[in-house]
């Protein structure tokens, strides 16, 4: 596996090495011993998978409470992956990082406790698989709004007017009234 920095230091791209035969191809898509070398400490504790339709965008979520690292793939289509950095003490505080997560190219992104995650689905249909390294916390999860106009994700709309969103998504909160980010467990 190869491990490729992005312009926030703690997220990373992490490219599997691939082993293709006339019957098709394998990949580890995680190993424990390999990310804890190489990327990052975490232990996972909850695997999530969702479909979405092209022009779903769903996200930038973040939970106050339980922060989640996530290790995130696509396993059908193409998505704009985004991670926004939200650790106050982060010199990068408020910067996105984007990257195109797809089937074809494999690429998985390493985003780190203490960012919102989102993502746009570039194709008619994506499939989302994604490692989390805390529970679920519905109670301290939080939606940034996609079009914050402090972070200014540039996201490839292309042709789309703006992006199909869940109410809740519709409702998001703006960066500078974020709540207090609380690492307790
Ligand atoms: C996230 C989650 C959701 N749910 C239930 C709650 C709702 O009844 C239903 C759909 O939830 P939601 O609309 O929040 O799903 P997404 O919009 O895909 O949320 C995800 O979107 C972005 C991409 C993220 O990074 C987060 O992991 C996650 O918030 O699944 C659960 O039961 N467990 C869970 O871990």
């Amino acid at each position: 596996m190869k491990i490729k920095c992005t312009k926030i230091d703690s997220v990373k791209i992490i490219e599997p090495t691939v082993f293709g035969d006339e019957r098709g191809f394998f990949m580890e898509t995680w190993n424990d011993k390999k990310f804890r070398n190489l990327v990052s400490d975490k232990c996972f504790v909850q695997d999530n998978h969702s479909k979405s339709k092209k022009g779903i965008l769903r996200g930038l979520h973040f939970q106050t409470k339980n922060c989640q690292g996530k290790l995130v793939r696509v396993v059908q289509g193409e998505v704009f992956d985004v991670a926004v950095d939200l650790r106050k003490e982060s010199n990068t505080y408020g910067e996105w990082v984007g990257e195109y997560l797809s089937a074809d190219n494999k690429r998985q992104l390493w985003v780190p406790e203490g960012f919102a995650h989102g993502f746009l689905v570039m194709s008619e249909e994506a499939e989302f698989v994604y490692k989390c390294s805390d529970y679920y916390n519905p109670e301290f999860e939080q939606s940034l709004l996609w079009d914050d106009p402090v972070i200014k994700i540039e996201w490839p709309l292309n042709e789309l007017e703006s992006p199909i969103l869940s109410e809740k998504d519709k409702n998001g909160i703006s960066f500078l009234n974020l709540p207090k980010i609380i690492k307790e467990k």
